[in-house]
């Protein structure tokens, strides 16, 4: 039996949802299917019907995953095997020398278990290991052949020798791929008929992904095999896997019609060769896999990773629920240029960085492969998802499954009754570019709770408060003036301010309103939605204050500071060139650079950064030859820097036009320049420790200065918490970072006995159940 969906959201229902991020339903909502033995027990898989266009408008229908009872934060929902999965083409030849063609598994440096045919030594790849057989045999479907190798994947072979050159370079006696693929035709190396080859001529000829294709060949041999009852190798969790992917949505009606053309040429140029003789793999079902894969496929990914934290990351025990938080190291980026001017938020310098490959670092990901998982596929999108799904890493799990296995998690508390949502795109941007991105990428208008939610902070992400605010007035002592067109009446605006193109694109609206927008103002592709929508006049202004700013920045005599102070110039420009393009949504000013008293700001801020780089170079690794000099003078060094640091905070902050340049010029800017520097104290104070010079004196006990300088760090970092929650309220990721960082910090103290609170000063600064509390309950970080 289905009931009907519930009337849309009334008032009650939106503040909830909205403080909650997630949809709950009440059980006479819900049709309730069958337990599926294979999911946790703790997930009920439920039907939403589709009852009238209103519903439609705010509620989702379909299937839908609810928690049957309460699920604590990091536990594993459902772990998967991909249905079939296909490595990336675009980087096949650097994957297949490092993933296992069929199943994505890693190899290790000194794994002996890859043969030469980039296959891992797994039962389940024999027989694809074994065949050689040609394409006619297979399509023939001899009853013999087909019992003696019963694996779906029986029919790709890999031993084509075109097919080795392509992908694999082997042998390489052409140095160009397409060289390779004009000669095709004419090659003596010419196959008479493998998969690959059919896959890559029909890729070429329709001009679709060869992985895309590889996919959809690989699902539909799988199909075809599940669904043959004298299977028996194929399990009943096969078969259930096949049903479910069948049943996947398609989005037919709203695929772009290009790509639904492609979809069914290269569709009838697969029925014509490679399915011929399967009655079961007709034409529809060939472009529903292709639609399937575009609406529903994941992502398999390798994990790299960056910053060494093996020895250093920290284990808290948070007495509430026993488990451990494990955080990464955010304290060990090192100083390697003097030139380089750091970021308080000790972001990694540069991207190469992030592509080490120590294996006990923090994580980045890197997309390798495609797959289908229909299980996971059951999970809908939220964009603040209380799950998560990960690729399963040798690297970071002892337990064997790698490669095209991806596990879900929750990662918050969820309660009975809550929907289960992952998130499928990148869920720090605001509502307008989620809502694009979905809409383009998977064919559907989100309607999870933030998406639906009319408050500006669930909305942007990445917003500054508007100047008008009262709360900017703790900043700001002259506010209209900072302003172009702000209004008396504005001036108690509780709005942000947002890049100009997303002030009016698509915020909250539903598919139809979309498809409208796209109609009328023209509008063919993503690119479309950008800066163009400007109006003309605003457009002017911001690029004649940019150039007269420009100018400034590039005065030539400051040719010395050209060269030096790169990073700074290039931070400088992006901000100023950022800000110029961004207005409140709510009282329509805009930032308005104050150019003349500008100047004097700009003399302060360049003499700050030449004491900064003094200072850096006087830190810097080759300046104080580490491994040479004894640990007592590394620690002397060290902490005349953090006193000098120390010195310019505070002539900075009583400099008598302080007041008025961090009014009137660049407000946010001259804040990060005070984050800056004691963003430095606190990294001087972590390089001492990380040095070995742990501060101790002759009693083998830290000094009272000491411990006042520590104390004063994370006062630091309490107070530049406070602040970044002020000016950038919707930086979550950022102020995530932050109470990371913080809490690290605080454990660190600990260790070492000292307690977060100056003697003489009366405030509390933030304690470690704010932080957990936060984190856990805020941005969903997993607290073990
Ligand atoms: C992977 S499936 C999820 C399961 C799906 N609910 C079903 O019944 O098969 C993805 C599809 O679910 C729907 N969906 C998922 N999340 C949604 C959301 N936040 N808002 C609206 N529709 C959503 C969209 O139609 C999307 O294409």
């Amino acid at each position: 039996m289905m009931t009907t969906c519930p009337p849309s959201h009334d008032e009650d229902n939106k503040q909830e949802a909205s403080s909650q991020r997630v949809q709950n339903y009440s059980t006479k909502e819900l049709d309730r299917k069958e337990h599926v033995d294979f999911m946790s027990p703790k997930i009920e898989l439920c039907l939403i019907q589709k009852d009238s266009l209103e519903h439609s408008l705010y509620r989702k229908f379909g299937r839908i995953l609810i928690a049957r009872e309460d699920i604590d934060a990091g536990e594993i929902l459902l772990i998967e095997k991909a249905y079939a999965s296909v490595l990336h083409q675009s980087d096949i030849h650097f994957n297949s020398h490092r993933f296992c063609v069929v199943c994505q598994k890693k190899k290790r440096n000194d794994d002996q278990s890859f043969g030469e045919d980039k296959i891992c030594v797994n039962d389940g790849h024999n027989n694809f290991r074994k065949s050689k057989t040609s394409i006619s045999d297979v399509s023939s479907k001899d009853d013999d052949h087909a019992n003696e190798e019963r694996d779906w994947m029986i029919c790709e072979d890999v031993n084509c020798k075109l097919l080795r050159k392509l992908i694999y370079r082997e042998n390489e006696t052409v140095d160009d791929e397409n060289n390779l693929l004009l000669n095709y035709n004419n090659s003596d190396d010419s196959c008479d008929g493998c998969v690959y080859c059919f896959l890559t001529r029909i890729a070429e000829e329709c001009g679709v992904e060869f992985s895309l294709l590889l996919l959809v060949y690989r699902i539909c041999r799988k199909i075809e095999f599940d669904s043959n009852d004298k299977n028996c190798d194929s399990t009943f969790y096969d078969r259930i896997k096949m049903e479910n992917l069948m049943s996947l949505q398609t989005h037919k009606d709203e695929i772009y019609p290009e790509h639904l053309f492609l979809f069914r040429k290269s569709s009838e140029r697969l029925k014509q060769t490679l399915f011929k003789n399967d009655e079961l793999i007709d034409l529809e079902l060939l472009v529903d896999t292709f639609c399937r894969i575009f609406v529903n496929a994941h992502s398999i990914t390798h994990t790299r990773w960056w910053w060494n934290s093996s020895n250093t990351s920290s284990t808290v025990e948070n007495n509430s629920n026993n488990s451990s938080l494990i955080i990464n190291n955010f304290f060990t980026t090192s100083i390697r240029s003097p030139n380089t001017v750091y970021s308080p938020f000790f972001i990694p310098i540069s991207h190469s960085d992030r592509e080490d490959h120590t294996e006990n670092s923090c994580a980045d990901f890197r997309e390798i492969g495609t797959g289908l998982f229909p299980m996971v596929s059951m999970f809908d999108h939220s964009c603040s998802p209380n799950c998560s799904f990960q690729t399963f890493d040798d690297l970071k799990s002892n337990m064997s499954y790698s490669g095209n296995v991806i596990y879900v998690q929750t990662v918050k508390k969820v309660k009975k009754g809550e929907e289960l949502c992952i998130s499928y795109i990148d869920i720090m941007n605001p509502t307008s570019i989620r809502r694009r991105e979905l809409w383009y990428s998977k064919y559907f208008v989100c309607k999870c709770s933030r998406c639906m939610s009319d408050t500006e902070e669930e909305r942007y992400v990445r917003a500054y408060k508007c100047h008008n605010s009262p709360m900017m007035k703790e900043f700001s002592s002259s506010t209209s003036r900072s302003f172009s067109n702000a209004s008396t009446k504005d001036l108690q605006c509780d709005g942000y301010l947002v890049p100009i193109y997303q002030c009016n694109t698509l915020s909250g609206e539903t598919k139809t309103d979309i498809r409208e927008y796209q109609s009328k103002n023209h509008v063919d592709s993503e690119t479309d939605f950008n800066i163009e929508h400007f109006d003309e006049e605003d457009y002017d202004k911001a690029l004649a204050m940019f150039e007269d700013i420009y100018e400034n920045v590039h005065d030539p005599e400051c040719s010395e500071l050209n060269s030096t102070h790169h990073d700074q110039r290039e931070i400088d420009e992006e901000f100023i060139q950022k800000v110029s393009y961004w207005k409140c949504t709510k009282c329509d000013c805009k930032i308005d650079a104050a150019l003349q008293e500008g100047e004097a700001f700009m003399e302060f801020e360049r003499k700050l950064n030449q004491v900064i780089l003094s200072l850096d170079q006087k830190i810097s690794e080759d300046n104080l030859s580490v491994h040479r000099l004894p640990k007592n003078e590394l620690c002397e060094i060290i902490l005349s820097v953090i006193s000098e640091l120390d010195g310019i905070i505070q002539s900075m902050l009583e400099l008598d036009n302080y007041q008025i340049l961090s009014s009137r010029i660049r407000p946010h800017f001259n804040h990060y320049l005070l984050f800056q520097l004691k963003g430095k104290y606190i990294s001087m104070l972590i390089k001492l420790f990380e040095k070995g010079c742990p501060l101790l004196g002759e009693a083998n006990k830290i000094s009272e200065k000491h411990i006042g300088m520590i104390q004063k760090g994370y006062q630091y970092l309490s107070d530049m918490m406070h602040s970044v929650k002020i000016v950038f309220p919707t930086y979550h990721t950022e102020i995530m970072l932050f109470h990371c960082k913080m809490l690290k910090y605080l454990m660190w103290m600990k260790e070492n006995d000292i307690s977060p609170n100056r003697v003489e000063r009366e405030e509390t600064v933030v304690t470690e159940q704010d932080l957990l509390n936060s984190l856990t309950d805020q941005y969903n970080v997993i607290v073990k």
